[in-house]
């Protein structure tokens, strides 16, 4: 069973953001990460290693391209899946009030891709390129200090599959306009009048992935959901980076970390820029428990499947739905209880 998300009956808190500052002594930060990965599936690092003009380059590059006129930017589009998109999110009819460019991380495709985005694809995929491979480190040095915090490294190194060259990592960046009355930004889009929900940017969802890395301009709306169901905004912080655990690392910790839930609310009067990097495993390669992480007392909680089937589970749901689900273990523990048949 696939469970449809309750996206607005959860209150909203003001609650500290876990930071891991990542210049702290290493067993001290691993022992940090795996804390907030276990209880929030978020947290902000600050002090980390991407150069600033590393983010104010991609962050030009997306300003101009989503200044253009709506015409020129669907050039670039549709997103199906990658491309340029404008309110329509996913093949499944959802809608948020927004525009993006979804990328694929491989070189090649970006430098096909940038052709139908700028007319400087050079300078364009150049930043993209540039933004990725640090977003990519900086994702790499997390899960190095995931797998100590968790005591499995020599076993099993999760960053060795985002550096795969056929890893499935994505690029994204969203722009969100300001929105004030509901779904009028662009008189000439058709679909504006199908939004029922004006406020709601990007709605609640986890992220199918390993890991995301999230960076935003100074313009907020980003908030998480907790495990008692409330919704905490995240002040926003253009010099550093949000990280949020996906569901395959909800699956990689057999259960021990969950997956973040989260959506983005517009603003009423600035826009916000978002980038974020989804770090992915090659298509071919199998999600599965880390084997510390399954003992007898704590078996698999999920069937083994593949990246590709993962993703191909995700794109036949809807962006709220809790996908996982399709691939859990059903357990018979509770057999004992039920009535025995005469
Ligand atoms: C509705 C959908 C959009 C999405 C694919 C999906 O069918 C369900 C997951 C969605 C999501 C959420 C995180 C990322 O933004 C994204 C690129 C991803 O990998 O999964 C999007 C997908 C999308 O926009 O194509
Ligand atoms: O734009 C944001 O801040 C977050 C967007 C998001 O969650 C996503 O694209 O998956
Ligand atoms: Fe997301």
């Amino acid at each position: 069973m696939v469970a449809p998300c309750p996206t607005r009956t959860k209150k909203t808190k003001a609650l500290g953001i876990p930071t891991i500052d990542l210049s702290m002594e290493r067993s001290k930060l691993s022992e940090l990460v795996v804390k907030a990965c276990e209880e929030y599936g978020f947290f902000k690092v600050v002090n980390h290693s991407v150069a600033k003009e590393v983010i104010s380059r991609l962050e030009e590059e997306g300003t101009e391209f989503f200044s253009k006129s709506s015409s020129e930017k669907r050039q670039a589009g549709p997103a199906n899946p990658f491309g340029y998109g404008c309110r329509n999110i996913g093949p499944n009819g959802d809608m948020g009030e927004l525009e993006y460019l979804l990328l694929h991380t491989n070189p090649i495709c970006i430098s096909e891709r940038s052709k139908t985005i700028t007319n400087d694809p050079t300078k364009f995929s150049g930043a993209v390129n540039d933004y990725i491979e640090a977003a990519k480190d900086l994702t790499c040095e997390i899960l190095d200090l995931v797998v100590e915090g968790l005591w499995v490294q020599e076993k099993f190194s999760i960053s060795k599959v985002i550096k795969d060259v056929h890893s499935d990592s994505l690029l994204r960046i969203n722009h969100y306009p300001p929105v004030s009355l509901k779904g009028n930004w662009d008189p000439s889009n058709e679909i504006q009048s199908d939004n029922n929900n004006n406020n709601v940017g990007f709605g609640e969802h986890s992220d199918p992935q390993i890991l995301t890395i999230l960076r935003s301009n100074n313009v907020g709306g980003l908030q998480i959901s907790t495990h008692d169901g409330l919704w905490i905004p995240v002040p926003p912080d253009p010099n550093q980076f949000f990280v949020m655990v996906g569901d395959a690392l909800q699956v990689m910790t057999n259960g021990r970390f969950e997956s973040v839930r989260h959506r983005v609310l517009t603003n009423t009067t600035k826009p916000r820029m978002s980038m974020m990097y989804f770090a992915a495993p090659p298509l071919n390669w199998w999600i599965t428990p880390m084997p510390k992480m399954v003992t007898p007392h704590n078996p698999s909680l999920y069937k083994p499947f593949t990246w590709a089937q993962y993703k191909q589970a995700a794109y036949s749901l809807r962006l709220g739905d809790t996908r996982l689900d399709l691939f859990k273990i059903q357990r018979q523990q509770d057999s004992h209880l039920a009535p025995a048949s005469s």
